[in-house]
């Protein structure tokens, strides 16, 4: 069976060109597919890494981020107003979007609906019929086919807002799904299932510092039924960790050299 990669570098420094790489290659391959690239984020602290490894100008053609042909959805997103300090948007906003040279097209981003933030079922529903209308006539309608998941890893196993044990792990049919009781603040969420997360082209976790050792550990050594072992067992190869080296210190899983 093919096995999630695991790349490692001594810093966010070094992690972020890499993560460049291969977010630039997952774009090329999507706009040379659809003409468009398809890509969900998480929160925490993945935009400002993303920032860190897109922010800064082209080396080439080849180097180039074509935010105009991006198309941003929320992996999991709190139900909150958008300009809330917990909203996963005004994270992404303050942190990459915002920063965008003012020459730049902005991309097209899928915020959630925050009429509807009073019923979170409402809530999702809403947002998976922004993702069948986006994706209708692209792939399989069984379900949308995300051409790059950028994620997170949180130190309990969590990855999106699927949380370990909760009943959301087995969801089968909804692509995107309410929480009511997310036990990392605030409790009221909304999150793509993990069929459609381990559809996706290929997914990203980029996880760094010392206090994520211990889950990676768990994750690449046993999986337990985490939420982050279960992407890597449905995505095999098509997972990538871009992990910093005091998060897998004493993980023995074999990590790969960066190649694209
Ligand atoms: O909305 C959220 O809570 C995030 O999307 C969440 O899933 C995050 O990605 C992880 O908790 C990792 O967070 P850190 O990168 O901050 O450790």
């Amino acid at each position: 069976m093919s096995q999630a990669n695991l790349y490692s570098f001594p810093a966010v420094d070094a992690l972020a060109p890499a993560l460049r790489a291969y977010v630039i290659q997952a774009q090329n391959a999507g706009i040379a597919r659809h003409g468009v690239f398809k890509v969900a984020v998480s929160g925490g602290s993945l935009p400002k890494t993303l920032a860190q490894a897109l922010l800064p100008a082209p080396s080439s053609d080849a180097d180039t981020v074509h935010w105009d042909k991006w198309e941003i959805f929320f992996a999991d997103e709190r139900a909150v107003p958008l300009d809330h300090a917990d909203s996963n948007y005004g994270l992404l906003k303050t942190e990459l979007l915002d920063k965008l040279p003012p020459s730049t097209t902005q991309p097209t981003v899928h915020p959630i609906d925050t009429n509807l933030l009073d019923d979170t079922q409402e809530l999702a529903d809403q947002y998976e019929q922004v993702l069948v209308h986006s994706f209708a006539g692209r792939d399989s309608v069984r379900l949308p086919i995300f051409d790059l998941l950028l994620l997170g890893c949180g130190p309990d196993g969590h990855t999106c807002s699927l949380f370990p044990g909760h009943e959301l792990l087995r969801e089968t049919d909804a692509w995107v799904a309410p929480i009511e009781d997310s036990p990392k603040p605030p409790p009221r969420r909304v999150t793509l299932t993990l069929p459609v997360v381990t559809h996706a082209v290929k997914v990203a976790f980029v996880a760094t510092g010392a206090g994520k050792k211990e889950v990676m550990k768990e994750i690449f050594e046993g999986g337990n039924g985490l939420p982050c072992a279960l992407v890597n067992e449905g995505a095999g190869d098509r997972a990538s960790w871009f992990v910093d080296d005091p998060a897998v210190e004493g993980v023995t899983y074999v990590r790969r050299p960066f190649n694209l």
